[in-house]
This record gives C-alpha cells, sequence and structure tokens, in this order.
C-alpha cells in the first residue's frame, strides 16, 4: 500500500483529426486553448496548469497515456521502488518527454490491462490565467483534473493493481448488467469498481468493457450547474453527440451528460460531485447506476 498518489493530473490523447479536437474542446467543452513545446499538439488547459488534456497527431485515436500527480520527488522514488519490489516494470523518463510534458520527473507503467499511467511531480505552473472564452470554470485543485474510466477484463488483477500496490482506496462497486453494456444475458457478475486516491469520490474507475480507444471517458466538473446547462446548449449549437441525458450518479452524487469527442471516448461533464473523507468513508455496492436520468443512447453503452 503506498497512497503516494495525489490527483489525476493529465491526459495524453493521440488523435487522427486535430482541428476538429481544438474545436470540440475551446467551443464545446469550455477549455482554454494553450501553448507548449510541440507546434503539432492541441494543448487544453483547465487551470493552473500550462495543459491538462494534450492532443498529439497519430495515425489512431487513442488514450496514449493517464498522468498521475505526486507531491515530490522523494513521493516519486519512493512509488518507484514500490513497483520495483512488486516486479512491475518502471519506465524512466528522458530528458524530452520532461520537457514535452513540462514536469521535473517523471516515470511511466503499464496496468495489468495495458493501460499506459504517468506518474509526475514538480509540473510547472503558467503564469497566463486559464479564461475559458464560454466563462466555464473548472473545479480541479487536490481533487485533480475529474475521473477516468478505464477499460480492464481481469477484475482482481486490476484491485490488485490500484488497490494495494497504487494504494488507491476502493470508494464503491457497481453490479453491471451485460445487456447494458451490449453482451449476451446471463453471463458471469460484471464489476465497475470506483476507486479514489484523494477527495474526489472516484479519480479512476475500472469497467470491464472493451473501449477501442483505450478509454470509457473522462469525467471534468464545472463550478456551477449553469455552466453544465450551457454546455448542454453548445452540444447542440455544434452537433457535438450527447450520448446520455443528464442524469444523477448514484454513488458519487455527480450531475452530468456525457458527450462523445473527435476521438470515439466520452467526455462526462459535470457538477457537483461529492467529496469523501477516508476516515469516515464505507465502499458499498450498488445496481443503480443512476438517482434519474443518463438515459444513454448511440454510443452503445
Ligand atoms: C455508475 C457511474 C457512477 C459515477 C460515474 O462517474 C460514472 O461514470 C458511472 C458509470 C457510467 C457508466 C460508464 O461509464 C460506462 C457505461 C455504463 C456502464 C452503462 O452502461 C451505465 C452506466 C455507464
Ligand atoms: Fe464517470
Amino acid at each position: 500500500m503506498s497512497n503516494l498518489i495525489r490527483s489525476l493530473g493529465y491526459l495524453r490523447v493521440e488523435a487522427t483529426d486535430l482541428p476538429a479536437w481544438r474545436d470540440f474542446g475551446v467551443k464545446v467543452l469550455g477549455l482554454t486553448e494553450g501553448r507548449g513545446p510541440d507546434p503539432q499538439a492541441v494543448y487544453l488547459r483547465m487551470d493552473e496548469l500550462p495543459a491538462r488534456i494534450v492532443v498529439t497527431p497519430g495515425a489512431k485515436d487513442r488514450l496514449a497515456a493517464s498522468g498521475w500527480e505526486l507531491a515530490d520527488p522523494t513521493a516519486l522514488a519512493e512509488l518507484t521502488g514500490v513497483f520495483e519490489e512488486a516486479g512491475i516494470a518502471v519506465k524512466p523518463a528522458g530528458a524530452d518527454e520532461l520537457a514535452d510534458r513540462r514536469v521535473s520527473h517523471l516515470i511511466s507503467v503499464d496496468d495489468p490491462a495495458g493501460n499506459r499511467l504517468e506518474f509526475f511531480c514538480g509540473a510547472a505552473l503558467d503564469t497566463r490565467p486559464a479564461l475559458s472564452t464560454t466563462g466555464t470554470r473548472f473545479v480541479t485543485g487536490d481533487q485533480g483534473m475529474g475521473h477516468i474510466v478505464l477499460p480492464a477484463s481481469d477484475d482482481a488483477a486490476a484491485l490488485h493493481f490500484y488497490g494495494d500496490i497504487l494504494g488507491f482506496r476502493l470508494r464503491d462497486t457497481m453490479r453491471l448488467i451485460p445487456e447494458h453494456i451490449g453482451l449476451p444475458p446471463g453471463s458471469e457478475p460484471l464489476w465497475m469498481r470506483f476507486l479514489g486516491c484523494g477527495p474526489r469520490h472516484h479519480s479512476v474507475a475500472l469497467a470491464p468493457i472493451p473501449a477501442p480507444s483505450g478509454l470509457i471517458h473522462l469525467m471534468i466538473e464545472t463550478e456551477t450547474l449553469d455552466d453544465v446547462g450551457r454546455a448542454i446548449d453548445r452540444c447542440a449549437r455544434q452537433k457535438a453527440p450527447m450520448i446520455s441525458t443528464l442524469g444523477r450518479h448514484a454513488n458519487d452524487d455527480m450531475v452530468s451528460f456525457y458527450v462523445r469527442t473527435p476521438s470515439g471516448f466520452d467526455i462526462e461533464y459535470g457538477y457537483g460531485g461529492r467529496t469523501v473523507d477516508d476516515d469516515t468513508w464505507i465502499a458499498r455496492h450498488t445496481t443503480a447506476h443512476s438517482v434519474w436520468g443518463h438515459r444513454f443512447s448511440g454510443g452503445g453503452h
């Protein structure tokens, strides 16, 4: 058990259509375009970090890596030791990768399902404020940039890696109905695991749902409900494919909707998620994904 990771820091996405991503990020999501070392990349900001979503040109649309923030080089060295003890291959970063990500220290590993994770500290701060042209403000800080849902077919292996090795805490479990995720009825029970590393209810969830892009969704959270309502209006205006209605999740209380990105995974756009205290939190188990709403269409979920 390490308990060294503070929050979700950034995502690196490879995409085939960069102009579509710039428009989607800025005009639909209300993110702010930043500048960075790669003139071909699209840097999307939410706060004082130089970028939270970095989109680089690629032959395929895929999540290249999620980046997780640690407090300092001591914590990162400790985590490196935890991986080595567990027999997990650690790839140190070269000077080019550090410069590209604007962090002082970085290592990367693959989880048991093959999802690439990067762990970093010493992120650069951007002195220019991230002023969204849509007026949107995002909830980040010690809650990080949001949460991600990653594909993981082996439940026990995923729980061991994220729980026992990374030290994430299991915050909730949901039983999935096979028909809801496009599988034949009556097969084995399927579990979705929600884990957290800080005050945010979950920073990562793991689901046995295949995802061609390597990501099921990224959740980003706004400061007001009106920010979510205005984003729904922008989806309609920009013809961005909303794949769920507005709803409130049963576990983290988030009021959100889902929209498809140009890379085929989804953004959950939410407001009002709960924070938890590890000293008093009790992990529960549910079969209902929402208190109301979240009717999915189109995308198959
Ligand atoms: C159930 C739930 C609670 C809080 C969240 O932030 C959250 O994203 C979810 C899961 C939504 C979930 C999904 O990501 C993939 C497709 C799923 C499994 C469905 O088919 C219903 C719920 C969907
Ligand atoms: Fe989510």
